[in-house]
């Protein structure tokens, strides 16, 4: 979310992995490879190895089309998202040299997680390498029941769009302790009792109750507590670890969280995705045979692949008339044609067009 903390705790990972030692000793800490992927952001703390800024400058997209700072932002985005192979071609190349590839997004989840291009980007990194989602909450912040549950809304729809491991992370707990988040999350009957006591409605005073008294029935608390009865059993068992990017509190937590969250990509997420591959290339190759079969179709060809010729306008494939070797041979293609069927059957997949192809030989 918007100002939650993404950058600074960008930050703060960078900085403790430069740091030696930590719950991992084992394991020497190595720096991860940054890459920023918003546009907008004025300065970040961290240098990083990618900068959709050097690629596309986000004022100037505003200008030259037209748009407000969303709009630019989703339009930067895009148009970065078109060179994204290469960026996934420099971090294959550093593979080897890091343990973490760290990706800095906008905040508005409607300009990453559901964008195409954010999708984009997250589909090619998530079959490249094993990826993790880590969703930054501004806890402070969500000390009201309605701000909690819109925060759990985003992140099961973060989750489901995704489908990756997911880790929220409770930032700014040098401002408030997130007991009472992760407590509301485990036991909804808490986070009840917390609706109908008006909850933190001081810290949010226009969304908590519409300025009625606390506790008392509103159309918000209804629809709060609806919620919490529908969504409990999907964000109840996702994985929550509090930390400070400020201080640096409890990112040994995290990062024991996301070697967990690793484990379950390979188990879990990894087959997972070799089937949708699988499943993915046998829906392709239908496709192909099927458009082969139109442009097989589409063209009289005997068994031989001696004599084609266009089908009449109007003529149907199946319909065989008297004259048909007579016509065949009269219509029998010529050179000059040859490219054009060449094209259509080659934009069609199926064709081999090497020198032993029949294709290739000479009418
Ligand atoms: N007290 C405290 N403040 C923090 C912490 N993390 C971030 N902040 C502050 O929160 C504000 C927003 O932080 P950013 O890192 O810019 O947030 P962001 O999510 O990247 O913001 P956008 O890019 O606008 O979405 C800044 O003023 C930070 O200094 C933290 O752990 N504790």
């Amino acid at each position: 979310m918007a100002g939650s903390g993404k950058t600074t705790f960008v930050q703060r990972l960078n900085s403790y992995l430069h740091t030696p030692g930590g719950k991992e000793p084992e394991r020497q800490r190595r720096a991860p490879y940054l890459v920023n992927l918003d546009p907008a952001v004025s300065h970040t703390p961290y240098e990083a190895n990618v900068d959709i800024r050097d690629t596309v400058d986000y004022n100037e997209v505003m200008r030259q089309y037209n748009l407000g700072p969303n709009g630019g932002i989703l339009t930067a985005l895009n148009l970065f998202t078109t060179k994204f192979d290469q960026v996934l071609g420099l971090m294959e190349r550093r593979a080897d040299e890091v343990d973490y590839i760290v990706l800095d997004t906008p905040g508005q989840i409607e300009i990453f997680t559901w964008s195409a291009s954010g999708a984009i980007i997250t589909d090619a990194v998530a079959a490249s390498f094993p990826t993790i989602v880590a969703y930054i909450i501004d806890t402070p912040r969500t000390t009201a029941p309605a701000t909690f549950m819109s925060n759990m809304l985003y992140a099961c729809s973060i989750l489901y769009k995704t489908r990756l491991p997911f880790l929220l992370v409770f930032n700014k707990t040098d401002v408030r302790d997130c007991g009472f988040a992760v407590e509301w999350m485990r036991d909804f009957e808490k986070f009840q009792e917390a609706l109908a006591s008006g909850g933190a409605q001081e810290e949010d005073s226009g969304i908590g109750g519409y300025g009625q008294g606390r506790g008392e029935p509103t159309y918000m608390n209804s629809l709060m507590n609806s919620m919490s009865l529908v969504l409990d059993e999907f964000y109840k068992h996702l994985t929550a670890v509090g930390v400070s990017s400020l201080t640096g509190a409890g990112m040994d937590d995290f990062f024991v969280a996301v070697s967990q969250a690793r484990a379950e990509y390979m188990r879990d997420y990894l087959p997972e995705l070799a089937r949708l591959q699988t499943e993915k290339e046998k829906k392709e190759t239908e496709r192909r045979e099927g458009e082969m079969q139109k442009v097989m179709a589409d063209l009289k060809l005997d068994p031989e692949g001696k004599g084609m010729r266009w089908r009449e306008e109007g003529e149907l494939p199946e319909e065989e008339d008297e004259d048909e070797d007579e016509e065949e041979e009269e219509e029998e293609i010529d050179m000059s044609r040859r490219g054009d069927i060449m094209n259509r059957a080659k934009a069609a997949g199926g064709l081999k067009t090497g020198p032993t192809s029949k294709w290739a030989r000479p009418g």
